[in-house]
């Protein structure tokens, strides 16, 4: 399984008590599948992905991600295992000013320890994937807010990842770009064979997932069918 989460509950310090994030949650992505996870703010769908991108441990449960329990990896273990199975991808693109969009993948590579020739055909492969072969040479500030997205997306495939978490990537973008890129998340999941997690507010987006989960107050509501859901 690429992704499994299982009884995972997550606090946070709050004055002299607690505040619980997540409260026992299951969850299992499988690889070519979108997996859409709304639900009101505060419910607990960020501290969800940061938990599945092994940003912050749990206080009990089981994390696993492409084989691995991340319980018993060390900090660089983890640091690893997030460079090569991971793609994340948030609400703001987060591109480096100075760089070109086909230098911020290769940057990934780099990052990975992969070689150069090699990253630069991934990342012109990529780039095309995401129709943006030809501003390869740009930098973020020459793009549109929608083209620095598919960077964005386009980045978070380099490491040609197992699990691709996505954190509300069309708040930024008007209804008809957000749908776009919605869209080529769908597809690049399937051709890609990522196990994709999508937080999103927007339900006219629902309708690409495969599944939908809610999450209300920490915990995890299965069985929304995406045809109801969407409506
Ligand atoms: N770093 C933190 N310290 C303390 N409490 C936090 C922290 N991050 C989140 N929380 C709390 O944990 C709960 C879940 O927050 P989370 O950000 O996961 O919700 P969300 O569903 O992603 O919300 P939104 O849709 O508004 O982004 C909320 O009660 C929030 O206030």
């Amino acid at each position: 399984m690429p992704l499994s989460l299982a009884g995972v509950t997550l606090t946070y310090p709050d004055g002299d008590g607690r505040v619980t994030a997540l409260d026992g949650v299951s969850l299992e992505a499988e690889r070519g599948t979108v997996t859409a996870l709304v639900g009101p703010s505060g419910s607990g769908k960020s501290s969800l992905l940061a938990v599945a991108a092994t940003l912050i441990r749990p206080d009990s449960g089981r994390v696993v991600v492409d084989g691995t329990d991340t319980a018993g990896a060390g900090r660089r273990e983890l640091t690893t295992l997030r460079r090569r199975a991971i793609g994340m991808v948030f609400q703001q693109p987060n591109l480096l000013t100075s760089l070109t969009a086909r230098e911020q993948l290769q940057a990934m590579a780099h990052l990975a320890g992969r070689g150069t020739r090699a990253a630069r055909d991934r990342a012109e492969e990529l780039l095309d994937a995401v129709g943006l072969s030809a501003q390869a040479r740009r930098r973020p500030h020459q793009l549109s807010g929608g083209q620095r997205q598919r960077v964005n997306i386009a980045r978070a495939l380099m490491n040609d990842p197992t699990v691709l978490l996505v954190d509300e990537p069309t708040s930024a973008l008007d209804h008809e770009r957000g749908a776009a890129v919605v869209a080529l998340l769908t597809e690049l999941t399937r051709q890609r064979r990522t196990a994709t997690l999508l937080v999103t507010h927007d339900h006219a987006q629902l309708a690409s997932a495969d599944r939908i989960a809610e999450v209300r107050d920490g915990r995890l509501l299965h069985g929304l069918s995406t045809a109801t859901a969407a409506r």
